[in-house]
């Protein structure tokens, strides 16, 4: 399997277990989103696969190599796109790529597949939210990783501009057959963009189901078989929501 999370377990400091003996298991070029209440670990999932967070427990293996730190392999887009205002487009992009050869073709092959060859030379406070976390994904992709993590990159964009980065997402998906780890509060959305769609529960966090999207691409909303599936996640993910809720409520009734 080419990304595999094995028996993997995850407590901070503070001694607090977010999820233990976790298991996924994505094939490559494969595009898979994770769904679940808030606080059941997705992003704590997500900062493991890059490198960014210690595994209590477990391993994970990227293309069998062991995943210990963060590496140029997995390419991160984060809900802000975190971008340096000092410098332009172009150089933003190129940043990670320091002196390698070819990074500036590399950067304007890349701004060129987001549709913002006209802008390498703007800085970041000239471009609107959508435009600039498509620079955030030109620059992951510049780095050619072998997977690329994504926690929630479309959550702080308005609807319609949601819609259109959907579009240019799944073409570069098709066009760079990258393996795609998504983070999203929106089943829409997951059902929308995904051949996998992950759903975790929390207290304890786990995988409670593990749906496979079969549908053609382009995928309608209001496709009989999408609303189905929209109905089936979301009936999942109430009954976890609602057990946060309450516990919530009730430690503040005490
Ligand atoms: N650095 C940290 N130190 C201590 N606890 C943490 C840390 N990071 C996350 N947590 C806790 O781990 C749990 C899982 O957090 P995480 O952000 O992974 O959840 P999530 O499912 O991504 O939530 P959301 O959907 O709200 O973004 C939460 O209870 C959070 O408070």
């Amino acid at each position: 399997m080419f990304l595999q999370v094995k028996g993997v377990g995850k407590a901070f400091d503070n001694d607090f277990e977010v999820f233990s003996d976790l298991d996924l298991s994505i094939q490559e070029n494969q595009f898979v989103s994770l769904l679940g209440p808030s606080g059941c670990g997705k992003s704590t999932l997500l900062s493991m696969v890059a490198g960014l967070e210690s595994v209590t427990e477990g391993t994970i293996e990227l293309d069998q190599q062991q995943i210990t730190k963060a590496g140029p392999d997995r390419g991160m887009v984060f809900q802000q796109p975190s971008l340096f205002p000092w410098l332009n487009v172009k150089e933003n992009v190129m940043f990670p790529l320091k002196k390698k050869k070819g990074a500036e073709e590399l950067a304007e092959h890349f701004l060129k597949m987001v549709h913002l060859s006209r802008f390498q030379e703007s800085y970041t406070h000239e471009l609107s939210g959508g435009m600039q976390q498509r620079v955030a994904i030109a620059r992951a992709l510049a780095m050619d990783p072998k997977v690329l993590l994504m926690d929630e990159p479309f959550g702080a964009l308005d609807e319609q501009t949601r819609h259109i980065l959907h579009e240019e997402l799944m073409k570069i998906w098709q066009e760079t057959q990258k393996t795609i780890l998504f983070v999203t509060h929106s089943i829409q959305e997951a059902i929308k963009l995904s051949d996998r769609v992950v759903v975790m529960g929390t207290r304890p966090g786990r995988i409670i189901a593990d749906f496979n999207i079969d549908l053609p691409r382009p995928r309608q909303r209001d496709d009989e078989e999408v609303i189905a599936l929209e109905k089936k996640v979301m009936n999942l993910l109430e009954g976890e929501i609602n057990k946060v809720l309450k516990e919530e409520l009730s430690h503040e009734s005490v």
